[in-house]
């Protein structure tokens, strides 16, 4: 089998590539800086497969994955991975009592460290960076009274050290990463077990009216179709205009699905699937997630 090139959102010791090395085997990784030069690579064909962050237990979806997904490219979802998020305090190797004036991270990372940062750092300018490990960078570069958000990875990985050890504000952290692909092509995935699998559609209303969100729902349940997440986003054609993105607890098949399309079609929707695809889940003990 062909070598696969395996696109992710970098630079090193970030958590999407440690969900990467933990979901694959074997690849050639390449690192891109933001969200969306991943997700164009895999578009233009540069790259066959590209692994995204989804959504956070604590801070919720990744909308410019999303957005990206639905606006600019046309991709699937092949997988999807879950890993622990443990968020530490980085600090350069010269680091001793400075005053930390700055702190670097992804909005998501620091979303998940408010409480933390609230109370210890109230005074600190918080920049915001594309991934947690382009922070770590940053910290490296800056010096003693910088500080970034970010995983043992990216300490390891930049020289930095870990002043404080999960500092996120609720323990059960976890982050949910997107496999898309433009082609589909096999993936070489570790050897670990599938824990469901789910599919992924958007649904578009013709028009706001009274029970139209019920009618679809209820076109899933009475077929007795588990819904896992239900979230709405702008359709950015002007506002009050939303689309639905659902996830559905099961795999696509010939007879469920085609039926909730009709039944929506016939009430004026549209229905896409986004993605037919295992969802795998790694365990807090894995070893690289420390
Ligand atoms: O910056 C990283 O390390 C990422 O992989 C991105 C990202 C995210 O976008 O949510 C992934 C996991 C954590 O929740 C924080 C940041």
């Amino acid at each position: 089998m062909e070598t696969q090139k395996i696109g992710y959102l970098g630079p090193k010791g970030t958590f999407t590539k440690m969900a990467v090395d933990s979901l694959f085997d074997g690849g050639e990784f390449v690192s891109f800086d933001t969200i969306p030069a991943c997700l164009d690579a895999v578009e233009a064909g540069e790259i066959d497969t590209g692994v995204v962050p989804l959504e956070n237990a604590i801070e919720g979806s990744v909308h410019l994955t999303i957005d990206y997904l639905i606006h600019q490219v046309n991709q699937a979802i092949i997988a999807e991975l879950t890993v622990p998020i443990r968020q530490h305090l980085l600090t350069h190797p010269e680091y001793d009592e400075h005053d930390i004036t700055e702190i670097h991270s992804h909005s998501h990372a620091i979303a998940q460290c408010h409480q933390y940062l609230h109370k210890h750092y109230p005074e600190a300018a918080i920049h915001y960076t594309a991934s947690t490990g382009r922070a770590a960078e940053i910290v490296r570069e800056k010096g003693v009274h910088a500080a970034a958000i970010g995983n043992h990875l990216a300490a390891e990985m930049n020289g930095l050290n870990i002043l404080e050890g999960n500092i996120h504000d609720y323990d059960n952290n976890h982050t949910r990463f997107a496999v898309v692909q433009k082609e589909p092509k096999t993936l070489k995935v570790k050897d670990q077990p599938v824990k469901k699998h789910k599919t992924t559609v958007m649904v578009t209303l013709p028009q706001d009216y009274v029970g139209a969100l019920h009618q679809v729902l209820a076109a899933f349940a009475w077929r007795k179709m588990n819904l896992s997440k239900i979230e709405s986003r702008p359709m950015k054609t002007g506002l009050g205009n939303y689309f639905f993105l659902v996830d559905v607890d099961q795999p696509y098949d010939q007879v469920l699905f085609p039926g909730v399309q009709q039944e929506l079609e016939a009430l004026g929707c549209r229905l896409k699937v986004l993605g037919t695809y295992p969802s795998y889940e790694i365990e807090t003990s894995s070893p690289v997630m420390k």
